[in-house]
């Protein structure tokens, strides 16, 4: 566990009850909390030691909060901690489910039928750190912030987005991008799209440039069943896509490294929220949701789909309730499932 900053250190707490709470009695959980985040940089000056990243390398996943913190310099901890980690475990498929759970609030009208996945490519993008800036401060200061793609890292996350699509119901693939102005990544997203695509016949596909992506997210989100997208376009789609079902404390997130080499990372979507950090108003079942990915991804479908059942109970009960805090929700959540 990773709680990290703000209201991840409360959320994480709730998850672990969830998963103690679902988890087999013959399965022993063994569990160890890193101190990383906001806390331990200004007691240390560190974000991610090399001994933290070699030992998280022995767990079978890993269960963050959140990290980012106003006291800590923009950045510092989101560069050189989380995005550090995704990409030394080479988190390449960042798997952002949205469903609009029944009696949900939602600001759309009709109530759409909401069930899609967002592949986010989580390895590459514009947020690889390749930019630099010159004259700094000056008024004739030059900042730049390449996006990275390679025909490599796109084909691998590509290519798992249309075994998702294949698996599903409706087979429906999506590829957003903007090849109408980033043409040169953006051609490299479609040619290799549509090259894979040949290999999965089954599958629809459809291409949406990200704009107009925005405006459907909110129009007509039936439209979609499963869309891949790149690192800074999933970011912004997900937060998005959470506010149309239910709201960003719902959102569920899981960095997979699919080859098993490293360990899989499960977060909620959202970030550490320091406007509510300490007020008990965080929802914590964006996290208990990813901890039913986390299930899920280490093969125990049953309890990852009783703790969705749980959600989705709890949700319903919830319409018109006056407001429970972050400890009491985690508190039903863990009941509902050991029940
Ligand atoms: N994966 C991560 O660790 C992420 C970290 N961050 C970091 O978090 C810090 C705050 O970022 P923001 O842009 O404010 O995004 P944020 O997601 O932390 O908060 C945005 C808004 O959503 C609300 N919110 C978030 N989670 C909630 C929950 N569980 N229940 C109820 N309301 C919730 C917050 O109160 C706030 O009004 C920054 O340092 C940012 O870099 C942001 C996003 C992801
Ligand atoms: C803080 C960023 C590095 C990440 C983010 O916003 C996200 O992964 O959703
Ligand atoms: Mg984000």
């Amino acid at each position: 566990m990773i709680p990290g900053d703000g209201i991840g250190q409360e959320v994480v707490a709730q998850g672990l009850k969830v998963l103690s709470a679902a988890l087999p009695q013959d399965v022993k959980l063994e569990t160890r909390s890193y101190d990383l985040g906001a806390r331990r940089w200004h007691a240390t000056g560190e974000t991610l030691p090399d001994a933290d990243l070699e030992s998280l390398k022995n767990h079978d996943a890993i269960l963050l909060g959140a990290i980012g913190d106003p006291s800590v310099p923009s950045g510092v901890l989101e560069r050189g901690l989380l995005l550090k980690l995704r990409f030394a475990f080479d988190h390449y498929v960042n798997l952002r489910p949205s469903k609009l759970f029944p009696n949900t609030p939602t600001p759309l009208a009709g109530r759409p039928d909401i069930d899609f996945v967002v592949v986010r490519e989580g390895t590459e993008g514009p947020y690889t750190g390749n930019g630099g800036s010159l004259r700094t401060g000056t008024p004739a200061e030059v900042a730049t912030e390449v996006s990275v793609n390679t025909a490599y890292g796109v084909e691998r996350v590509v290519r798992d987005a249309y075994e998702r699509a294949d698996a599903r119901p409706r087979k429906k693939l999506t590829l957003v991008h903007k090849n109408n102005v980033l043409v040169h990544a953006g051609h490299l997203w479609k040619n290799i799209f549509d090259r894979v695509g040949q290999e999965y016949p089954e599958v629809t596909t459809d291409y949406l440039h990200v704009d107009a992506a925005t405006i459907f997210f909110v129009t007509q989100p039936e439209r979609f069943d499963v869309i891949v997208t790149d690192n800074l376009f999933g970011d912004i789609l997900t937060d998005l896509a959470a506010a149309v079902t239910g709201g960003i404390g719902l959102a569920a997130s899981g960095n997979i490294n699919p080859s098993g080499a490293f360990p899989s990372m499960f977060e909620p979507v959202h970030g550490s929220a320091p406007d509510i950090a300490g007020t008990g108003k965080a929802d914590p079942t964006a996290t208990v949701l990813s901890v039913a990915l986390l299930l899920q991804h280490l093969g125990y479908e049953a309890e990852a789909a009783r703790i969705e059942t749980s959600v989705a109970q709890d949700l319903a009960e919830r319409a018109g309730d006056t407001p429970r805090t972050t400890d009491e929700i985690g508190d039903a959540l863990a009941a509902r499932v050991s029940g």
